[in-house]
């Protein structure tokens, strides 16, 4: 759906994005996320169609968005980071008068309004004024004017700022039911926690670059891989250390009581063979995880000023 190469953007002083590259599939909702400083915001306006890169491509379903920015803006959804404040204008006045400034009739503009309006849960506040409603009800607000020309891509500049835990929960609850209706999500963030438990894809830029991209599952797995996995036994404890002494897979152990900690460089599948010899060698076994890694650390690893990255 969005595919990005080598984007750069210089500004006089500063070179704000650094030959970014970014790949975002069909239907994924995408969590952006870097310190403050990163990019991401310039990463967005031009995607968007707002600012122009120094140089670097961008396709958005196989269009050239630098070169064609007409065919770009019905593709595209931006909801930025600041809702304006509109008087004497109701919930659905607002997105009638949006959807004639993309040129869609009356009659169609009424429908597409109320359409979006369920989309976003708001469908019950149609008679209410704009500047009436509540921060989160403004956020999806906007987030029903970006949809309102059905574009195919939404793109969203920290949009979950300043929403409070229920506003938020709403929030991503109409983002996951979006993306299941096939809609493909890009949402910014700084703070990864916003992200992590809704996307579906991640990706962390810094000082203009990308330095972590991929599914959110297999990223944490790929994290949690170098963690020693912990065995809790109940019986037979013996037997277990000596099988997985002689485990080719298995490179330390260290033994506490019942419980064994083990470093295994294998796969998943691999994983699940040791449990299964574990247990076909009479071994009780009470517990087998691997220790999990906090996608937050992560992040601040990837982004920490002391190995040279911007404050967060
Ligand atoms: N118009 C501009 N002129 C000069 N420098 C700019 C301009 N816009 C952005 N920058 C610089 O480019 C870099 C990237 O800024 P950008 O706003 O894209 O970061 P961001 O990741 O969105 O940050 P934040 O999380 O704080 O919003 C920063 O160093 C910023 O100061």
């Amino acid at each position: 759906m969005l595919k990005i190469e080598s984007l750069t953007r210089r500004y006089p002083h500063v070179t704000a994005l650094d030959g970014l590259n970014m790949e975002i599939g069909h239907g994924q909702l995408y969590g952006f996320v870097g310190p403050n400083g990163a990019g991401k915001t310039t990463t967005i306006r031009i995607i968007s169609g707002l600012l122009r890169p120094t140089s670097g491509k961008v396709w958005i379903d196989g269009i050239r968005a630098e070169k064609e920015t007409r065919v770009l803006k019905s593709k595209i959804g931006y909801v930025p980071d600041f809702f304006g404040v509109y008087d004497n204008l109701t919930v659905m006045e607002y997105l009638e008068f949006y959807s004639a400034a993309y040129g869609i009739d009356e009659k169609e503009g009424r429908l597409r309004a109320s359409e979006v309006l369920e989309r976003v849960q708001l469908f019950h506040i149609k008679d209410r004024m704009v500047d009436e409603l509540s921060r989160g009800m403004q956020q999806r607000l906007c987030l029903a004017r970006a949809l309102i020309h059905r574009p195919q891509l939404l793109v969203m500049d920290e949009p979950a700022s300043g929403l409070d835990p229920g506003a938020r929960r709403i929030f991503k609850e109409v983002l996951r039911s979006l993306c299941e209706e096939g809609y493909t999500v890009l949402i910014s963030s700084h703070i990864l926690s916003d992200l992590a438990d809704m996307c579906s894809n991640i990706g962390v830029i810094h000082q203009g670059k990308m330095v972590l991209e991929g599914p959110i599952d297999e990223i944490m797995t790929s994290i949690d891989s170098s963690n020693p996995i912990l065995i809790e036994v109940y019986q037979n404890l013996e037997t277990a250390v000596h099988l997985l002494n002689r485990h080719p897979l298995v490179s330390r152990i260290a033994i506490d009581k019942n419980m064994i900690s083990i470093l295994f460089t294998g796969s998943r599948e691999e994983e699940a063979q040791l449990l299964r010899q574990l247990v076909e060698q009479k071994v009780l076994v009470t517990s087998f995880r691997r220790e999990h890694n906090n996608l937050e650390s992560v992040f601040f690893h990837l982004t920490d000023p002391v190995q040279g990255g911007t404050t967060v």
